[in-house]
């Protein structure tokens, strides 16, 4: 699988050097959308989707949609979430129904090619036909899930680690001086292997996680009467909590100056002095994010490729400082994130 993930490299090589070419500035959140599109398709239902190419690609067009909720959307999530039993008579959808439906069909498009010309390919879409017991209906909804929660987190990921970087450029270029070398020890191939040893990269992904989570929020039921400790306050069984990810990543208890963009926050030592609860950007627990690793990965060889290949600047197009989008799923720029790059 780490093969199909590189493979995806080129193209957001080629789509980077146009805009270098033409002195364009880049929404990157956009590209790395498109990138992050591209991987998903590949690795969970094995679809080439082109979307870097392509502009008015579907697949981009629909992932796009799925992240863009109306205010109804929102009203609706709200709803749901503190009448679930009404929600379900009701039977409210929390996916635009066009959405869900053109990413349903091709999946079951897909599975009933593979079965009937026993076709077979190294993915995620195979592992669930291979395991015999599940409807086409079932694999679909698993591939959907996998598609929705997999491309735009990462992506939203990489364009804060970028905007990041690209206001502080004694930090970009250490990262950068990892990746050449860490190449240079695998004869330049970029290899499962040489992403795990880019340790630096970890810090910087971390504190960009910890600054930005895309999923600022968890929610949870609670399944006994809980007596918070030193406080008069029981939480009865039942009660749905939000567990506030951003208000804890900015406390100043655990991080100082949170406002601070610093990834030594996350080098061994100081990661080891801190409850490991207060970095959560895939959760905890037994619903920790499934795609964690997955996740990790294309960030980083998304990352690797640009940073060895660019300079990235925040461009003037970017309203500082940032504000956040209120109608998004996923946490995201008002206005979003533009930047320069100037090939390397
Ligand atoms: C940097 C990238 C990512 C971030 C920050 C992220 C974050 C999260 C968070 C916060 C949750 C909720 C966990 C909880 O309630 O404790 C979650 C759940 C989930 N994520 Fe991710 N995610 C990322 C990438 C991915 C990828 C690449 C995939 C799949 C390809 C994925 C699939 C899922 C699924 C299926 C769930 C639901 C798990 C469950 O409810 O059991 N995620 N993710």
């Amino acid at each position: 699988m780490f093969k199909i993930l590189v493979d995806c490299t080129p193209d957001l090589i080629e789509r980077i050097d146009s805009f270098c070419r033409e002195k364009k500035p880049i929404d990157i959140k956009e590209v790395l959308g498109c990138f992050t599109t591209d991987i998903i398709g590949s690795c969970a239902i094995g679809l080439q989707f082109n979307t870097s190419k392509d502009k008015n690609s579907l697949f981009r067009e629909y992932g796009r949609k799925a992240f863009t909720p109306t205010y109804f959307d929102l009203i609706k999530m709200s709803f749901a979430m503190a009448f679930p039993r009404l929600a379900l008579a009701f039977k409210l959808r929390m996916t635009r129904k066009d959405v869900s439906d053109f990413f349903l069909q091709l999946v079951r498009d897909t599975v009933k090619y593979r079965v009937e010309n026993n076709y077979s390919r190294k993915d995620f879409i195979q592992l669930l036909i291979d395991l015999q017991n599940l409807t086409n209906e079932e694999i679909a909804a698993q591939c959907f899930v996998f598609f929705i929660a997999g491309f735009e987190t990462s992506s939203t990921t990489m364009t804060f680690v970028l905007y990041e970087l690209s206001r502080r450029q004694d930090l970009q270029q250490k990262l950068r001086n990892e990746i050449n070398t860490v190449l240079a020890k695998y004869d330049g191939h970029m290899t499962y292997e040489a992403i795990q040893d880019m340790k630096y990269m970890d810090q910087v992904i971390n504190e960009a996680l910890r600054m930005y989570p895309p999923v600022p929020l968890l929610s949870r039921k609670c399944v006994k009467d809980y007596k918070i400790p030193d406080q008069e306050i029981i939480i009865d069984k039942g009660t749905t909590v939000c567990i506030p990810i951003w208000g804890i990543h900015y406390d100043k208890d655990y991080y100082p100056e949170p406002e601070i963009f610093d990834p030594e926050r996350f080098n061994e030592d100081n990661k080891k002095s801190r409850h490991h609860y207060a970095h959560l950007p895939f959760g905890e627990g037994p619903r920790i994010c499934i795609g964690l690793r997955f996740g990790l990965m294309q960030t980083k060889v998304g990352l690797a490729t640009l940073l060895q290949n660019y300079n990235f600047w925040v461009a003037g197009r970017t309203q500082e400082p940032l504000k956040y989008k209120v109608a998004s799923f996923i946490l995201a720029a008002e206005g979003e994130i533009w930047l320069d790059a100037e090939k390397l």
